[in-house]
């Protein structure tokens, strides 16, 4: 399992390792230079046959870095410390720099003003940089001397590495514009949440893990964890060998405006792809010509309106409704009292996974007493961050600065479900958080909502928890995208593509056989 910790939650594991489990931080600190050391050498032979610069200052991060300094030099390689930042020491880490020095490792220190940077470049055959200056104790921004700095190792060829996390990111929230902008990432026990927001994406380069001693049950006995969806934690719904379409759910697919029946064919055809057994299209009487002009695999219900008013007759649709595993509702939805009345039905009768998408949420939006219903366990909210922002009234810039905390405020304020989703995919339900970074950009074109709704609507039909149910969907609709980006220039890719390949990835070895 890949947990996702935030620094104060490291703080919690590492102190109660220390305090409760009786690791001493002195040996969490020697695994975690030690480690780094060994993976190092293992793993980039001819990066670390030049000379080694370790940046450091005086936190515990530099800690790691003294000791890492230490077993280098043991294994026969050139290390040099720099100081950059200056601070208070703790114990180990005092301990570990005097070590070094009675090693007789080099240490500079950077002169006030910094200018002499020129350290940097006027030693030569230097083939790794690394960065321990901060880890997971960095707060607020980075001293402007140090964004000179980093910029200035920026330009050199050397290989990068990151000790734990690169310094100047935000490990919650992954802000950090000036931070060390690493090639790898070695990070002590597991991954942090600021690895996969903003920044972080692009400042970590590749991340490893580095155990440090940390127990494995104590990953979650104090809170629960962030969970990444990888190749190894992904889950599809349970096929059986003895099945009929029965076994595998109706899926109630409800949107489609008059004229603008795209977004709910997508999702139908989606949820079709996805492996339910029976999908019914939902929608206005007026839509049936787009039915009997393209029979296919689903059923079109038609919900007439009520003589002279936009309010569609429900009596029709109750009965057939109660047969419903799953629902999706509102691509394509419409924002008129058919949209708003069906949606009202749908979020105070249904007791079936009910995914909320699209037109449905910028209704909920804006009729403030539909809230009411999203604390029931089984809706489902699935907004970009767009959808996001209209749901919380809040401006896109303060969205992206914190993305957990502004998740976890509208989480607490509604009781809903949220799939957020945007590069980085995050469900949440206020105890659990998964997270998904696979796909790529071809999937920023209209209409790969829909599919994902249609996805995850189909899990669900086939039983699958609801959280479970998103965050996967999203990761299979991702790594199809990837899997497509191989065949095409990823910007050609359409949602059509992705419903037509989906699961496509599943051929790919390391995907065959996911956990069940
Ligand atoms: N005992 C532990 O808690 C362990 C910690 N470990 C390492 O220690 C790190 C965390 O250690 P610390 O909590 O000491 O924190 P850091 O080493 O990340 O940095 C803390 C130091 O940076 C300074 N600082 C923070 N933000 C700053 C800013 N914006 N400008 C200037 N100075 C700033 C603080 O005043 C403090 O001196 C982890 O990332 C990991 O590398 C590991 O050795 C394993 C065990
Ligand atoms: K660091």
């Amino acid at each position: 399992m890949a947990y996702v910790f935030t620094p104060s939650q490291m703080k919690t594991l590492d102190e109660n390792t220390i305090n409760c489990f009786g690791i001493p931080a002195s040996i969490l600190m020697e695994n975690a230079g030690r480690g780094c050391a060994d993976f190092l050498i293992k793993n980039y032979p001819e990066e670390t046959k030049g000379v080694i610069i370790i940046l450091h200052g005086e936190g515990n991060n530099s800690g790691d870095g003294f000791v890492l300094a230490r077993w280098l030099q043991n294994y026969g390689k050139q290390v040099i410390l720099l100081q950059v930042q200056k601070g208070e020491m703790t114990e180990e880490t005092r301990h570990n720099f005097k070590l070094c020095k009675a090693l007789k490792i080099p240490t500079f220190e950077l002169n006030k003003e910094y200018d002499n940077l020129d350290i940097l470049e006027n030693v030569p055959g230097v083939t790794m940089i690394i960065d321990a200056v901060f880890g997971t104790g960095f707060k607020s921004k980075l001293p402007s001397s140090l964004k000179k700095i980093f910029q200035s190792v920026d330009d050199n060829s050397a290989l990068k590495v990151a000790i734990d996390i690169p310094s100047g990111l935000n490990g919650a929230t992954g802000e950090g514009e000036d931070a060390f902008r690493a090639d790898v990432t070695l990070t002590l026990h597991s991954y942090k949440m600021g690895f996969f927001l903003r920044e972080g994406k692009i400042k970590c380069g590749k991340v490893y893990t580095i155990p440090i001693g940390i127990p494995e049950h104590y990953n979650d006995a104090f809170f629960t964890p962030a969970i990444f969806i990888d190749n190894k934690t992904f889950r599809l719904p349970e096929r059986y060998y003895y099945a009929n379409k029965s076994n595998y759910g109706r899926v109630f697919i409800i949107g489609g405006s008059y004229g603008l029946l795209g977004a709910a064919a997508l999702a139908t055809r989606a949820a079709l792809r996805a492996g339910a057994g029976l999908v019914y299209l939902i929608s206005r009487e007026e839509n049936k010509y787009f039915y009997n002009a393209n029979p296919a695999e689903f059923l079109f219900i038609g919900i007439p309106r009520i003589e002279g008013t936009l309010t569609p007759d429900l009596k029709l649709f109750t009965t057939l409704f109660k047969t419903a595993d799953s629902v999706v509702i509102g691509p394509g939805l419409g924002f008129d009292n058919y949209g708003t009345y069906m949606l009202e039905y749908i979020l105070r009768t249904s007791t079936v996974p009910t995914v909320v998408d699209a037109d449905a949420l910028r209704i909920i939006a804006k009729d403030p007493s539909l809230q009411q219903y999203l604390k029931k366990p089984n809706i489902l909210l699935t907004p970009h961050l767009g959808e996001f922002c209209t749901l919380t009234d809040m401006d896109m810039d303060k969205l992206v600065k914190d993305i957990p905390t502004a998740l976890e405020n509208y989480i607490k304020k509604t009781g809903a479900k949220v799939l957020l989703k945007s590069d980085t995919t995050i469900f949440s339900d206020g105890k659990r958080m998964f997270i998904n970074i696979s796909g790529n950009d071809g999937l920023a074109t209209g209409g790969s909502g829909d599919v994902l709704a249609g996805i995850i609507g189909s899990f669900c039909g086939q039983k699958m928890e609801l959280g479970e149910a998103a965050i996967n969907a999203s990761f299979i609709m991702g790594k199809t995208a990837e899997e497509l980006a191989k065949q095409r220039y990823f910007p050609s890719i359409l949602p059509t593509d992705i419903i037509e390949n989906l699961f496509m990835p599943l051929k790919d070895e390391s995907l065959s056989s996911p956990e069940s």
